[in-house]
């Protein structure tokens, strides 16, 4: 059954590693900023409802212009972030949560190529579990190393994944581990991790490595080259 969902689509990072001038959300890709190329991905998505952007607050002005100049209808209301992603997210599930939808996606601003069949496997695994995120299993070994430059352990590279995202949940479980979190001061690099302090199962959902998060420059040489070839195709 197709699940309908809201996402809450965060882009209010200052895109340091980057070293841009410009904030990576707003680079232009074949003459479209990053962040429009992602919201065109969710508004072609036709289970989704209803995105809730959450920017810079002095970027509202722009978004809210291009949110019209691509008619990004599904949009539905543009929220300021907060100084790090998961107060960012938190503003967006804040705005979310009186649209009634049981399934909500978290996505970053900065990640234009998820396929929109690993968005609909996201949300059906959540829809069923109750929370997961698309992830790819990782290419090198990995290494844990200390303080001083030496290898203390290899885990098992069978076990270890890339966590991507969208991270899909039921709006109540996400709502609830975002509460815990302020109120035991507790911070998380992705959603999952704050629904996994709360006991709670996360499952994991293959996706591929074309759903790049565009953090430094390299990243770009990536994605120029995957947009000259998709419209190639
Ligand atoms: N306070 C923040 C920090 C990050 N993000 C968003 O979260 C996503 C993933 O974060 P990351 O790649 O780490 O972005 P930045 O924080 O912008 O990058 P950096 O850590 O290099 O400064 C991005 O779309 C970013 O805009 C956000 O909305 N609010
Ligand atoms: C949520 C995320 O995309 C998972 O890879 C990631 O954690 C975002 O921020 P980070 O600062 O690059 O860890």
């Amino acid at each position: 059954m197709k699940q309908r969902f809201g996402v809450v689509v965060v882009a209010a990072g200052k895109g340091t590693r980057m070293g841009t001038t410009e904030s990576k959300q707003y680079l232009l890709l074949q003459d479209k900023p990053v962040l429009v190329h992602t919201l065109e991905v969710f508004q072609a998505a036709p289970e989704c409802e209803s995105i809730v952007l959450v920017t810079g607050a002095q970027d509202r002005a722009r978004c809210q212009a291009w949110v019209k100049q691509y008619g990004l209808t599904k949009v539905r209301d543009i929220r300021a972030g907060g100084k790090e992603r998961q107060d960012s997210v938190y503003e967006g599930l804040k705005a979310i949560e009186s649209y009634g939808l049981e399934l909500v996606l978290i996505h970053d601003g900065v990640r234009p190529f998820v396929q929109q069949s690993h968005i609909r496997a996201c949300c059906e695994a959540a829809h069923a579990h109750g929370a997961a995120v698309l992830a790819v299993p990782v290419k090198d070994t990995i290494k844990q190393v200390n303080e001083h430059g030496v290898i203390t352990a290899t885990p098992d590279r069978n076990s270890l994944w890339a966590i991507q995202t969208p991270q899909a949940f039921r709006l109540d479980v996400v709502m609830k581990a975002h509460h815990e979190a302020r109120r035991c001061d507790r911070t998380g690099t992705d959603d999952a991790m704050l629904v996994e302090q709360m006991g709670v199962t996360v499952r994991v959902v293959e996706g591929d490595y074309s759903n790049v998060k565009l953090t430094t420059p390299e990243d770009l040489w990536f994605a120029e080259w995957w947009l000259a070839r998709t419209s190639l195709l």
